[in-house]
């Protein structure tokens, strides 16, 4: 069997699971209406055969026309009905077909490794397969119209047959350069999809940025939408470019087949002119072959394109199918032990680790730990690799080589899944959703939100909103009310304080909050986490000089690490960082020779 067939009849499996598992009673209606449909015509035949019989004389005793006539207008006129029943079916299970194909899609990429979306050729991936929700639709209407049209034309065959088999020969000969042109178009138009991808996400991403809502001040400011749009024009152009490349080579491959069908009907042609010069075949004869010709050429031609329908379809049907199969494959299923409810110790041991497709480690033979009742800083430069030792103790990532253990045991041995249930988390680009105050803090789950918020000591300014916690958070989405950034960090920190878990890993949570709520956060932090292990990572000197435990991370290596104290006697790195942020507090320096204001008037 061709790799084309394999590919089809994989895809005819798949598609008819996809079919059934979206919706079981529409997908049987629709093959009722077909077989309705099919049943119609063939009794459509029989009463017009019967009619024919009645109005020759050659009845075998029936009641006359009137009742065949009024059958056949009935058949005639349920088949219509019939149509648009088909069609409203059909429109209905292609919803619910392309939103259970999204849904398979959205749960791939809600379990995928994180890694995945560091990925261009993921993110390509994801974009194909997101697009080709309407394909499994698509390619049942096409099979079902090349299978009609096919059956159709076998029973025109039939009598080119009875005629002159060779005729038969010469029509099926004309046909497979129509096949071979649209095998050839559907594989251009498919391999288009996948070379344009790239092309497709970056011109989504420039619409994004000028009609979206976070980008637009900046546009504005900036005056971006002069170079955007022109970047815009160009990544249109390019996808124009391939896309006319495309089609040109379509139309010649769609010529050469449209010269290969007329040549195989001139050699029927030929054929039969032969044959009547022959006296082999009476004038009417030749007629009546002429005559299925001219019904089945169009006919074959139709299935031809069906055909190509087919294929092309079932390339992107088995794109899906193989995204679907080879994500769910990533070693992120409930694979380990569960994580243990508690936590005594979690231990980052020389773990190294490089982001996919990166040069060089973010991370190397980094160590660390942290106890119950510990609250561990990480400070360091800018791009030294704090975030990315969060992402780490989060199981986002796994290390490339050493080991984080829980209690001693591997994360890598442990259900990821059950192991960030154990932990909970704020990250510095947390996410603001554009959903109610309470959905805010805890989507999953109908907990009371109230705690949390006073924790995060937001409660009271969200009890103030027009609806308290049932306030939108979006203008976007709704006439709802926007946050200021520290209000939304808040926001996000009540989130973190939402979940009960052993370790807690706060990166940079006090960014944009106002000096007395992060004196007041950072006064608290230690009541609020009794008995838990907490990993803060923050710029702030004057905050982490609290936690028991600091570590200095320099170019993705711990560099020092003890408590406030320690660091600052070993006067390296973090006493000169210390110092700096301090100097920048202090009063400042009188030139010399100015005189002290007494403050007495
Ligand atoms: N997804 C990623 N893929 C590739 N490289 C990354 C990725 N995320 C971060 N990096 C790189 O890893 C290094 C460490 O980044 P990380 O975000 O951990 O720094 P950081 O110490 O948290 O910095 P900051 O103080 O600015 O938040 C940087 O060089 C950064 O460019």
């Amino acid at each position: 069997m061709s790799r084309k067939a394999a590919t089809v009849l994989r895809v005819a499996r798949s598609t008819t699971r996809l079919l059934w598992r979206s919706a079981p009673r529409l997908t049987l209606f629709v093959l009722l209406s077909q077989v309705a449909a099919a049943a119609g015509a063939a009794a459509a035949l029989l009463l017009v055969r019967a009619l024919i019989a009645t109005l020759v004389g050659d009845t075998g005793g029936s009641g006359g026309p009137l009742p065949l006539l009024l059958g056949l207008g009935a058949l005639l006129g349920s088949s219509s009905v019939l149509l648009a029943v088909q069609r409203h079916l059909m429109t209905l299970l292609g919803e619910h077909v392309a939103m259970y194909a999204m849904e398979r899609v959205l749960d791939v990429a809600c379990r995928v490794e994180l890694a995945a979306f560091d990925s261009p050729e993921f993110h390509g991936r994801l974009r194909r397969v997101q697009d080709a929700g309407h394909r499994p639709i698509e390619f049942t209407e096409a099979l079902l119209s090349a299978t009609s049209s096919l059956l159709t034309g076998v029973a025109v065959l039939g009598t080119l047959w009875v005629i002159d088999p060779l005729l038969v020969v010469c029509v099926l000969l004309s046909t497979v350069p129509l096949l071979l042109a649209g095998a050839a178009a559907s594989r251009g138009m498919f391999t288009l999809s996948v070379d344009l991808v790239r092309n497709d996400l970056r011109r989504t991403y420039v619409r994004s940025l000028m009609t979206g809502r976070e980008s637009a001040k900046e546009v504005r400011v900036f005056g971006l939408a002069s170079a955007l749009s022109a970047r815009h024009r160009t990544l249109f152009a390019e996808r124009l470019v391939a896309l006319r490349a495309v089609l040109r080579r379509i139309t010649w491959l769609s010529l050469l087949g449209g010269v290969g069908t007329a040549l195989g009907v001139a050699l029927g042609g030929g054929l039969l002119v032969r044959s009547v010069a022959a006296g082999e075949l009476t004038v009417a004869s030749a007629a009546t072959a002429v005559a299925a010709l001219m019904q089945v050429v169009p006919l074959l031609v139709g299935a031809s394109q069906s055909v190509a329908q087919v294929y092309e379809n079932s390339l992107f049907v088995d794109d899906y199918e193989r995204f679907c199969a080879d994500e769910a494959r990533l070693p992120v299923a409930a694979e380990g032990r569960p994580a243990p409810a508690s936590l005594d110790r979690v231990t980052v041991e020389h773990v190294t680790f490089t982001y996919p497709g990166a040069a060089v480690p973010a991370l190397r033979d980094v160590s660390l730990s942290v106890r119950r009742g510990e609250v561990v800083a990480l400070v360091g430069p800018n791009g030294s690799g704090k975030t990315t030792l969060a992402k780490l103790l989060c199981g986002l990532y796994r290390p490339d080589l050493g080991a984080i253990r829980w209690d001693g045991t591997d994360l890598a041995e442990l259900d990821p899944d059950g192991y960030r249930a154990r932990l909970t988390v704020m990250f510095q680009d947390f996410i603001r959703y554009q959903f109610t105050a309470a959905e805010n803090i805890a989507l999953s789950t109908q907990r009371s939100v109230a705690e949390a918020a006073r924790r995060a000591g937001v409660h009271d300014f969200v009890a103030r909103l027009p609806a308290g916690y049932e306030t939108v958070l979006s203008r976007e989405l709704s006439d709802g009310v926007d946050l200021s950034g520290g209000q939304w960090q808040r926001i996000a920190l009540a989130r973190a304080f939402h979940r009960d878990a052993p370790l807690v890993v706060l990166d940079e949570p006090t960014a944009a909050l106002d000096a007395e709520a992060e004196h007041d956060l950072f006064t608290r932090l230690r009541d609020l986490y009794t008995d838990r292990a907490v990993v803060l990572v923050s710029h702030r000197f004057s905050t982490v000089r609290e936690a028991d435990r600091i570590y200095v991370v320099e170019g993705g290596t711990v560099t020092e690490s003890g408590e406030h104290r320690d660091l600052m006697a070993l006067d390296r790195t973090y006493a000169r960082m210390f110092r700096l942020q301090a100097a920048g507090y202090a009063p400042p320096l009188r030139p010399a020779g100015t005189p002290v204001a007494s403050g007495r008037g």
